[in-house]
């Protein structure tokens, strides 16, 4: 479905005949990716033949583990080496999840150790310089001022003090701008550059309504949630949720998540004993209300985490199911409210059916990257693509605290392509586990989890982690396989260069990634990184072909947001026969619009700020004084 492909792609296709030494023996005992150099390539007959520290030598990449530092991460075993996920995923629990895993993972019950402090900006807090000049375009009617500061927000004392102990000192643009929206009821279509912080954009202001309401849920044999967040990806979902918990720190409200792949019973005990935000993927909320588990006719706030990939093709048909067709109070209602990095237009044809008089806002551009990730693009033919990959990855040294390694994440395109990646990376001494959505749950959890901990700092993924993952020290994102489409590549990149601190990323463009030339050239451009010659021309032949590649999804504004409604209200300008405009704000107002001032006749406000503010036909407020 979703995230399965049929096509065959260099990752997967590259035999492992051709690429993979040619006297590999046909049988090898079970070797944890980490080891298998070290100990297989004893069997490799230009090689040493056995565990030889000459050949160790040798072929020691910057990854090179001694042995006492390569404890596999499974005690168990697992299922041969070329079992599912690479041998990364079966076994027992070893030294490794008794101590890291327990460690870093569960953040939220360490929270209570974690301090108060006022005025820390530390190394982890934001860069906010970086976002200075960032451009915010904004409409719909009555839009509420954004804020400043926190204190100017104020979201109450315990959320204040859970705040401090997340170390925000400052929020960050799109919270500055999305919170007093959400505060003031609002619903809202939001996109912000990834890594900018949406999460606790949507997350505050519900907290905030449910202590406002105080009326918290009750235990019960059917769960009766509040506020409920949907998310495209379970990975998504439990990092919601795990910051979600974070910001409802001793608050008293509830927050429970639901995702599949994971025992359902284990999840339904944790929503009998009340929930007030419930964090679900779509299938697995689909399953608990068809089993009258989970009502949502008390929901006073709905967030779609992702909100263009739950509204695409593969999710539309459960949101509809969701939030139309089952007992969710309608739109207006409720309170709706959107937020993803790109939004397509006519993504957002679809989502303006859930919302209610809605305010559009975007933070940077849309559909952008962030100038934080300095972006390369390479020419790598496919035959060259694992030897130009090797070739990355041995130059990158290591550069983190205590001589680790930052972490570095390859896309791939299909799930074939995942393993067979990591088996090559793992076989040539390069510590690397895969991510997909054909390994069971525990073992995605635990590849993940290894590659957060930096235990495995080479994490090869389907796009099933190209989605609103936040792991912190992500260096490098290459894109072995380039997306087909250009928001995937937006989202992919997106893994690095988060809370203002830069990343880089790398893609190989070969000539079957023709079609997404153009968007390339213009994302690269946007983002002032260097267009190479070569892809200039791609992108020119590109042009010359039917259809010209897939051009940006966000109209004709090239800077800036683009509210799809301004489209809406071009063709209507341009057509004589239309005097009403009946669907801009989710409500029948009409309205003539025969002249350019007609938007703001309406009432329907804008306003704009930063440097890449475009011009409309309509009227433009120019805000100033908060950015
Ligand atoms: N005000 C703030 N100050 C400092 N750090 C912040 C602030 N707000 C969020 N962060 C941190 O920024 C990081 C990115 O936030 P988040 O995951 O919400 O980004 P996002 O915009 O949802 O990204 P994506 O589009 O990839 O989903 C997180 O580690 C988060 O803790």
């Amino acid at each position: 479905m979703y995230y399965t492909t049929t096509t065959m792609t260099w990752s997967d296709g590259v035999t492992e005949s051709t690429q993979r030494p040619q006297t590999r023996p046909t049988q090898l005992p079970y070797v944890p990716p980490h080891l298998r150099n070290k100990y297989n390539n004893g069997a490799m007959s230009s090689m040493p033949t056995s565990l030889n520290d000459d050949y160790a030598n040798k072929n020691a990449n910057s990854y090179g583990f001694t042995t006492e530092s390569t404890q596999p991460p499974l005690g168990r075993g697992g299922r041969g080496h070329r079992g599912r996920g690479g041998g990364g995923g079966r076994g027992g629990r070893g030294r490794f999840h008794q101590t890291q895993e327990q460690d870093s993972y569960n953040i939220a019950s360490k929270f209570e150790k974690l301090e108060v402090n006022v005025d820390d900006e530390s190394p982890e807090s934001t860069n906010f310089a970086a976002y200075d000049d960032i451009p915010v375009e904004v409409s719909g009617s009555e839009i509420p001022s954004p804020a400043s500061s926190f204190e100017e927000i104020d979201l109450g004392e315990s959320l204040n003090r859970n705040i401090k102990r997340c170390k925000y000192v400052k929020p960050t643009p799109i919270q500055r701008h999305a919170i007093p929206i959400a505060l003031a009821g609002r619903d809202l279509m939001a996109c912000a550059q990834t890594g900018s912080g949406k999460t606790a954009a949507f997350c505050f202001p519900i907290i905030h309504a449910i202590l406002e309401l105080n009326r918290l849920s009750k235990p019960g044999r059917v769960a009766f949630p509040l506020a409920l967040i949907l998310s495209p990806t379970r990975e998504l979902a439990c990092q919601i949720y795990e910051e979600a918990k974070k910001f409802a720190y001793q608050t008293r409200v509830r927050v429970a998540v639901a995702y599949g792949g994971a025992p359902i019973v284990h999840q339904l005990h944790n929503l009998e004993k009340g929930v007030d935000i419930l964090v679900a993927t779509p299938g697995r909320l689909v399953d608990m209300m068809e089993r009258a588990k989970v009502s949502l006719s008390m929901i006073k706030c709905l967030a779609l985490d992702e909100a263009d990939r739950m509204l695409d093709m593969g999710f539309e048909p459960q949101i509809r199911k969701i939030v139309q067709q089952m007992d969710m109070p309608p739109c207006g209602s409720r309170q709706t409210m959107f937020f993803s990095a790109t939004f397509p237009d006519e993504i957002q044809r679809l989502a303006s059916d859930f919302l209610s008089n809605y305010i559009f806002l975007s933070v940077g551009r849309v559909g952008s990257s962030t100038d934080l990730i300095a972006q390369r693009v390479e020419f790598v033919p496919n035959m060259d693509k694992r030897n130009h990959l090797m070739n990355l990855l041995r130059g990158q040294e290591p550069n983190g605290t205590h001589g680790k390694h930052a972490l570095t994440l390859i896309f791939v395109e299909t799930k074939r392509g995942a393993d067979a990646l990591e088996h090559w990376l793992s076989l040539n001494g390069f510590p690397a586990i895969a991510i997909h959505g054909d390994k069971v749950q525990m073992e995605r959890e635990r590849a993940l989890k290894s590659f957060k901990s930096g235990y495995t700092p080479i994490l090869v993924a389907t796009d099933v982690a190209s989605r609103g993952l936040d792991v912190p020290h992500v260096a490098h994102v290459i894109n072995f396989d380039l997306p087909k489409d250009i928001d995937d590549y937006v989202h992919r990149i997106g893994r690095t260069g988060r809370a203002g601190k830069s990343g880089l990323a790398t893609a190989f463009f070969s000539d079957q990634n023709m079609p997404l030339a153009k968007a390339l050239v213009e994302l690269l451009q946007e983002a002032n990184q260097e267009v190479p010659l070569w892809l200039n021309d791609y992108a020119k032949r590109a042009s010359n072909i039917v259809g010209g590649g897939r051009a940006r999804r966000f109209g004709g504004s090239k800077f800036g947001g683009y509210d799809f409604r301004r489209d809406a209200q071009y063709e209507i300008e341009n057509d004589p026969y239309s005097s009403t405009y009946g669907s801009f704000d989710g409500t029948a107002s009409s309205y003539g619009l025969s002249n350019a001032n007609s938007y703001a006749a309406t009432g329907v406000d804008s306003y704009s700020t930063g440097s890449y503010g475009h011009e409309f036909s309509h009227e433009t407020v120019e805000a100033s004084g908060w950015d």
